[in-house]
């Protein structure tokens, strides 16, 4: 692997793509894995005012804080971490490995950055992995804005609406998809169960929190205390 061209590409566009990246096998495990968790506790644990202002329907499953992990193939994947070490050059940890599960017929997730912007030097690295294909029949695309992890806050607007630019997505299983937490993107409304991970990472020094507040095109977001502290209009 060109680890330079790699870290180029990534801050260039703001992400960068592997499709097929880990094995088949290793995914349907992974995914069988992730679908009798949810299976076994389908609650949806955000606020009702939440899902409906955010236009967000997404299941959370943090398997290494809530129980003993189970995604070393991953989390522990030379390569994977080479491919990290490249783009976050000054030294990275693991923030959190979260699952996300959205049902059929939701939303999925309207525009967002992950963390404000306000400190160019302070963001998350999205390492987002697919267990299943994404496909025409599954919907749940993932719409990304290149190069918008230079472009400051999200603009206000429409939570699903186009932006000219948005590049769609279908990541098939194995995929990985190393994403600046800046950068804004989106999932299309999901047609069939979805399910995706994220092996989310943070520059050495980040605060543990730095995803605690998401910045929508209507709203920056809390998590830890369920508000909205601004509306954005
Ligand atoms: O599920 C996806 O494809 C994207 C999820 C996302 O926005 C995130 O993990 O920050
Ligand atoms: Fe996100």
């Amino acid at each position: 692997m060109d680890y330079k061209k790699i870290s180029q590409t990534f801050w260039d566009q703001g992400y960068i793509i592997f499709e097929k990246f880990f094995s088949d096998e290793l995914m349907d495990e992974y995914n069988n894995k992730i679908l009798k968790h949810y299976g076994l506790n389908q609650n949806w644990e955000h606020t009702n005012e939440f899902i409906s202002k955010s236009a967000v329907e997404v299941i959370p499953w943090f398997p290494y804080r809530e129980s003993d992990g189970g995604f070393d193939g991953i989390d522990r994947h030379p390569e994977f971490n080479e491919i990290t070490d490249a783009i976050l050059k000054e030294g990275w940890e693991n923030l959190y490995c979260m699952m996300m599960f959205s049902k059929a017929g939701s939303k999925g997730q309207a525009w967002h950055q992950d963390c404000p912007p306000d400190d160019p030097k302070k963001y998350n690295l999205n390492r987002l992995v697919y267990t299943h294909d994404i496909t025409d029949e599954t919907g749940g695309e993932i719409v990304i804005m290149p190069e918008a992890h230079k472009a400051g806050i999200l603009p206000v607007g429409n939570p699903h609406d186009e932006i000219e630019g948005q590049l769609v997505f279908q990541p098939k299983k194995g995929t990985v998809v190393f994403l600046h937490g800046h950068c804004f993107h989106r999932v299309k409304p999901v047609k069939s169960d979805r399910v995706s991970s994220n092996f989310r990472a943070v520059p050495k020094g980040t605060p543990e929190d730095i995803t605690d507040i998401c910045v929508y095109r209507n709203m920056k977001y809390k998590f830890s205390t369920s508000e909205v502290i601004e509306e954005r209009v």
